[in-house]
């Protein structure tokens, strides 16, 4: 029986992949298996010693320290992409928030509860509706900075409604640009796209290198009353610095996912409660997705969408009776070969193996003809730099 503890509530349909005959799934557990999570703030203290995996349903991954979990030996997965569309129509929303006097001309009618007089409530309406005209976006130019899963779709309804699109993303992936419009003018330095940009939107992760990455320096190149969308993450950007501008008017608008107390009350500052992915179908999609990795690698070792570990997949060998076992170990010569003269000195035959390394760790799935005894898995894990070893069955 596998035990996955769920620090957030998770959809009940990716709770669903995780047959109840196998798995049990609380929300408090002492010795838990894994763990599915959504935004909940991991600490290195709170990840028991018996835990082989985390799945982060959804993309960020920055609420886990992951750094931790790589010297441990355990693979963390998201979910790219389950979310994105979700984003995508609140970024459509963001920005007829950013274009038009939406927010401004709601507020003004919900003053005017004490009107009774409807012909005189269209005639005052008629006469203050100047006030709160806006511009189209058809025409104007969109910089979003991160073309993955998200900035990509985002890019592509931005063409669809009419904007120019241009895009900065200097990590990005061959299958990520594969799917890019050539339409999208790829700019490799930020600040020429900011300084080009009537609206930018933000779809990148948070990592050392992006934090307080829009900080008073690049907002210095914005076009005089530009609008910045952040629905990536709070850190990336100098909050102190996003106030400056809008005090100052330089920046009109800040339309953000990520509330603080600096930003409360701040004329321009429009903010949600970090609901991009809020949506039913996203969370589904989230769970569903993280549930089914979990599920394999937990029950065949297989390692899809980890951010920390290589990808890895070994098809179980069809009317073989073996036992697989899942090995991680630090990624330097040796170790592998060690393990393997284990095995042949037990007499166990490797029936089918992979091995797959990243930056500092390396994993390994080998398929035996026998399970080996406890002993010949103890040899195994005391192997200098093997990290831990599994008996998966
Ligand atoms: N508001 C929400 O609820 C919500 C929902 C989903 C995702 N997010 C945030 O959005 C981020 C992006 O999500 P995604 O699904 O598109 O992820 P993704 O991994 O598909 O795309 C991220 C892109 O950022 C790029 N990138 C990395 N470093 C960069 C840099 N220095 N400058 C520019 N681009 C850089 C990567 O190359 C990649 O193409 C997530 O990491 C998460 O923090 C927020
Ligand atoms: O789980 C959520 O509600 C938010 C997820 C989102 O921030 C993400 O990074 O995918």
């Amino acid at each position: 029986m596998y035990k996955v503890l769920t620090l957030n509530q998770i959809s009940l349909k990716g709770l669903d992949r995780l047959p109840r005959d196998s798995y049990e799934i609380a929300s408090e557990f002492s010795s838990p298996d894994a763990v599915l999570l959504r935004s909940h703030k991991l600490k290195p203290e709170d990840i028991p010693a018996s835990v082989l995996g985390i799945g982060r349903a959804g993309a960020g991954y920055n609420n886990i320290p992951v750094d931790y979990c790589t010297e441990q030996g355990i693979p963390v997965f998201n979910t790219p992409g389950a979310n994105a569309n979700a984003v995508k129509e609140l970024i459509v929303s963001a920005l007829t928030l950013g274009s038009r006097g939406i927010l401004e001309g709601i507020e003004y009618v919900s003053t005017l509860s004490d009107m009774t007089d409807g012909p005189e409530m269209s005639k005052l309406l008629e006469k203050e509706k100047k006030r709160f005209k806006g511009n189209e976006l058809a025409g104007k130019t969109l910089g979003v900075i991160g073309l993955g899963a998200i900035g990509s779709m985002v890019a592509d309804t931005a063409l669809s409604l009419g904007m120019n699109v241009a895009g900065y993303d200097p990590a990005l992936s061959v299958d990520a640009a594969w799917r890019l419009s050539s339409d999208i003018k790829k700019v490799d330095n930020i600040a020429s796209l900011v300084s080009r940009s009537d609206y930018i939107t933000l779809h990148l992760p948070v990592l050392d290198a992006t934090r307080n990455m829009v900080n008073s320096d690049l907002l210095s190149n914005l076009k005089e009353g530009a609008i910045l969308l952040n629905f990536a993450r709070e850190e990336i950007v100098d909050t102190s610095a996003v106030v400056t501008a809008l005090e100052s008017g330089k920046l009109a608008k800040y339309i953000a996912d990520f509330p603080s107390p600096e930003l409360i009350g701040v004329r321009g500052a429009v903010l949600t409660p970090h609901i991009g992915a809020s949506t039913d179908e996203a969370e589904e999609n989230c769970a569903v997705m993280a549930a089914n990795q979990l599920k394999d690698f937990l029950e065949n070792g297989n390692i899809k969408n980890s951010v920390n570990f290589p990808p890895l997949n070994l098809e179980r060998t069809p009317g073989c009776e073996s036992v697989r076992l899942s090995i991680s170990n630090r990624n330097v010569p040796k170790i592998l070969g060690n393990i393997l003269s284990i095995l042949a000195d037990e007499n166990i035959n490797v029936v089918d193996m992979l091995n797959k390394s990243r930056d500092e760790i390396a994993y390994n799935l080998i398929d035996v003809d026998t399970a080996p005894p406890e002993s010949v898995l103890k040899q195994m894990a005391e192997i200098e730099g093997v990290v831990n070893v599994r008996l998966i069955g």
